[in-house]
């Protein structure tokens, strides 16, 4: 897969809804649950990441889940991305981005959401082709004004900001003409996992779907 079929496969996944939910799942029992929960609210693309020796089995259970689309997140290595792939994830979501990486998104066929941080970055990885990024880590980093300063002189970068980001300051970042949509834990808090209060997940993610971009 190139780097600009990625790119457009993430677009579209990034229009889906306004918040894609980064999850952690320390038990993969509760992985079909939290996915039905968070697409009943209207939030249909999933990362799950792999920070957990759960996720990989979380992405197999949420992948038969209708009406999702699972990804995984955290992808550092190229056996990350195999691993992944073999799991039934459709889309790789990275914190930052190597050469070995992309290669092995590439060749794996796992549209990779790679991450940037700095001008440098977005344009490194704009001149392989990726024009849908993640910019993370997006609070720590500066936030909306600095994803805004970013989008001056590179407006043909979109972005998925992720990092701090919550109900409150969504907007913020939504309103701006790179953002695609945002992405968070906020809809899923560990709590509420483990109690399995899918209601309460489902209510997180409708007030997330609502929110104006
Ligand atoms: O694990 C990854 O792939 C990451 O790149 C980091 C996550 O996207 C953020 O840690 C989510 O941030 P919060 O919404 O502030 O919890």
């Amino acid at each position: 897969m190139t780097p600009a079929q990625a790119s457009e496969k993430n677009r579209a996944l990034c229009l889906m809804a306004p918040v894609v939910p980064v999850l952690v799942l320390d038990d993969a029992s509760k992985a079909a649950g939290l996915a039905r929960a968070l697409v009943a609210g209207g939030l249909p693309a999933l990362e799950v990441t792999l920070r957990t020796p759960a996720a990989l089995d979380a992405i197999r259970e949420m992948a038969a889940v209708e009406g999702g689309v699972v990804g995984a997140g955290t992808l550092l290595t190229a056996k990350d991305v195999e691993n992944a792939k073999a799991a039934g994830a459709q889309f790789g979501v990275s914190p930052g981005a190597t050469d070995l990486l992309l290669d092995a998104c590439e060749a794996n066929e796992l549209p990779l959401l790679p991450g940037a941080a700095t001008a440098s970055e977005a344009m490194r990885l704009l001149e392989r082709g990726y024009t849908v990024q993640k910019f993370f880590p997006a609070e720590a980093n500066g936030g909306a004004p600095a994803l805004k300063a970013i989008g001056a002189p590179i407006p043909q970068v979109s972005f998925c900001p992720t990092g701090g980001v919550s109900l409150k300051n969504a907007n913020d970042y939504l309103s701006l003409p790179n953002t695609l949509c945002v992405g968070g834990s906020w809809v899923a808090p560990k709590d509420m996992i483990a109690n399995e209060d899918w209601d309460a997940i489902t209510a997180l993610a409708k007030e997330a779907a609502a929110l104006p971009r």
